[in-house]
């Protein structure tokens, strides 16, 4: 079989357009929720928001959960270096021609053959016309003069088209149409300075982790541990946070490995279960300063384990993985 034509690399891509499952696996607390009316607020008076703040802050998860209760259809873009105005907004792709043979007078054929270039409407535009939520995650990712674009669908509520190719040279952004943005700070590897015009048209809400409370109430109903063995985990990993011992901050994503490892091994959340100790070491380890033979030098070691003995002595038993209960 003859191999398929070459196509444009716009047909190639997707965009992931998400219709969102009702409570998909998102952990409500009264601080959550708070943050989410405070945020529901404003989306609904029609102004875009920005969640900012350090890598497993809760930014995605947080963006995914309000865009599923303004219950629009979702457009997730996530922010890439090599991004362009044609990335977001979509362009000209490939021809569609037309060919009419005219054959009224049958001693006479007249042909007439016209081509035009074909649009195709990448995840913005999308997401404008249609009145779909967009969740740009990362935005800042993206080089900033990828994103100028927004700046009229933001302020004006206009797209406006990098080619004349739909016949217009912009579009009326849907009165649905709603935007939140998350962003790492400028110092996170491959992140830019957002343009301040940018900025300027958001309302930007820092994220710099959750309160232990949510910390628990999520570590608990992702890991299936029980409570008390969350809250002991959480407290280990906010005190290292406090420290300021790392190179590599450790977050709520830490918590989450720790406490899913556990579970899934059937560990016990205690300082006399080598495996346990052996999983913090790693988890917690690897976000220090970077030790010899894939383990943290000494001090850093002994500053671990009496972490770990004091936040999880040795007191419980070993659970039963296979029940989710102590053995
Ligand atoms: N309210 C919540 N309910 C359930 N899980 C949560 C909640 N908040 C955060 N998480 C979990 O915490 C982890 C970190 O959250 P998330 O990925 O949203 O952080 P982020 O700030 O977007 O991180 P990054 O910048 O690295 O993408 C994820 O595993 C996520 O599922």
């Amino acid at each position: 079989m003859p191999p398929p034509p070459p196509r444009d690399a716009l047909e190639n891509e997707s965009e992931t357009t998400l219709q969102l499952r009702a409570g998909a696996e998102f952990v409500s607390t009264d601080a959550t929720e708070a943050l989410v009316q405070r945020s529901l607020r404003y989306l609904e008076g029609g102004y875009p928001v920005h969640f900012r703040g350090p890598a497993g802050s809760g930014k995605t998860t947080l963006s995914l959960h309000l865009a599923e209760r303004l219950e629009r259809p979702v457009v997730l873009l996530v922010g890439d270096d090599s991004f362009d105005t044609r990335r977001l907004v979509g362009g000209e792709s490939g021809t569609r021609s037309r060919r009419v043979v005219d054959r009224y007078i049958t001693s006479v054929t007249k042909v007439e053959s016209e081509s035009e270039p074909m649009w195709l409407d990448r995840a913005l535009t999308v997401a404008c016309t249609e009145g779909c939520t967009l969740v740009y995650d990362e935005f800042n990712r993206a080089p900033p003069a990828a994103n100028n674009v927004l700046l009229t669908v933001l302020e004006e509520r206009m797209l406006v088209l990098p080619k004349a190719g739909r016949g217009e040279t912009y579009t009326r952004v849907h009165p649905e149409f709603r935007a939140i943005f998350t962003s790492n700070p400028v110092d996170h590897v491959g992140a830019h300075e957002a343009q301040n015009a940018l900025l300027d048209r958001m309302v930007t809400l820092d994220l710099d982790g959750f309160d232990r409370g949510t910390e628990v109430a999520v570590t608990a109903a992702r890991s299936g541990l029980p409570l008390a063995d969350a809250a002991a985990i959480v407290d280990m990993v906010r005190d290292f946070r406090r420290s300021r011992e790392y190179t590599q901050r450790p977050t709520l994503r830490a918590s989450l490995m720790i406490a899913r490892m556990t579970a899934v091994q059937g560990l016990a959340v205690s300082a006399d279960d080598p495996d346990f100790v052996q999983l913090c070491l790693d988890l917690l380890g690897s976000r220090l300063k970077p030790g010899v033979g894939g383990q943290p030098d000494a001090r850093h070691r002994q500053m671990l384990i009496k972490l770990i003995e004091h936040f999880c002595p040795p007191t419980t038993t070993r659970r039963d993985a296979r029940f989710g209960g102590v053995a």
